[in-house]
């Protein structure tokens, strides 16, 4: 399998004030492409630090962070810019959906700026949202509004697909069909994901799963027996 990101003795302090907080301190991992990659840790780990660094959306203090051969960290504002908006997709805990904007207004409007991008209407079906098209975020439950937000993701065509607790806020029933939707799109599409969560029990769903603990990888387990959504339970 081709190698997709790497990260390199990767570091981030943040200065609040006089006190200076390591968020991630040398952290080291590979991630291939193709991958479903679960990032699990207790609540301060370092888990959103990965995620956004990863994502740019911020930027490491120290060390090298490889995505498709490049390294981001070396990237100017401009290049950032380009980098985050075409080739990651992002996924969070509370949708960020523009609330003015139907559901495919949604969707075509994160994908405007992208040359690759993939028809809204067809993901929005892809995603079993195709009589919703019309309804606005405020008409939409959680989990279809999440599912909008996977759509506007996943239509972008994007190098890999970034989750951040996606299913924090969701029930039980709905936050598992959430997992489903990204656990076929990443089969189907052979699109990256790398999911960020404090929840063990989704780690057996992982072609990979990173421990993150004190700003530290813990561990890097390969699941040989990677199980489907439906046969796990919490
Ligand atoms: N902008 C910031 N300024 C100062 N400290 C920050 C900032 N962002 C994160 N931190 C700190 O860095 C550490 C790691 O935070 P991070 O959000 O990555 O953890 P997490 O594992 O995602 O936690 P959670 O599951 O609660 O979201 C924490 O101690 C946090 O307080």
């Amino acid at each position: 399998m081709n190698k997709l990101i790497e990260f390199k003795q990767v570091s981030k302090q943040y200065q609040v004030g006089e006190v200076k907080i390591k968020a991630l301190d040398g952290v080291d991992f590979l991630i291939n492409e193709g991958e479903f990659v679960v990032i699990l840790g207790a609540s301060g780990a370092g888990k959103s630090t990965i995620l956004n660094i990863l994502g740019g959306m911020d930027t490491a203090t120290a060390g090298q962070v490889f995505v498709g051969g490049q390294d981001i960290t070396r990237f100017k504002d401009r290049q950032l810019t380009a980098y985050r908006g075409e080739q990651v997709g992002f996924v969070f805990q509370f949708y960020n959906l523009i609330p003015n904007l139907n559901a495919l207004e949604n969707v075509e409007f994160a994908t405007e700026v992208c040359s690759d991008h993939l028809d809204a209407k067809r993901i929005l079906d892809q995603v079993g949202l195709r009589d919703r098209a019309r309804s606005f975020p405020s008409q939409l439950s959680g989990g279809e509004q999440q599912r909008v937000a996977i759509a506007r993701a996943v239509a972008k065509n994007p190098l890999l697909l970034l989750c951040d607790e996606p299913t924090g806020a969701l029930d039980y029933v709905t936050g598992k069909s959430v997992l489903k939707l990204l656990q076929d799109l990443n089969r189907d599409t052979k699109k990256c994901v790398v999911l960020v969560t404090h929840n063990t029990a989704i780690a057996p769903i992982a072609d990979k799963v990173i421990k993150v603990r004190s700003g530290r990888i813990e561990s890097v387990t390969i699941n040989t027996n990677k199980q489907s959504i439906e046969g796990i339970e919490w």
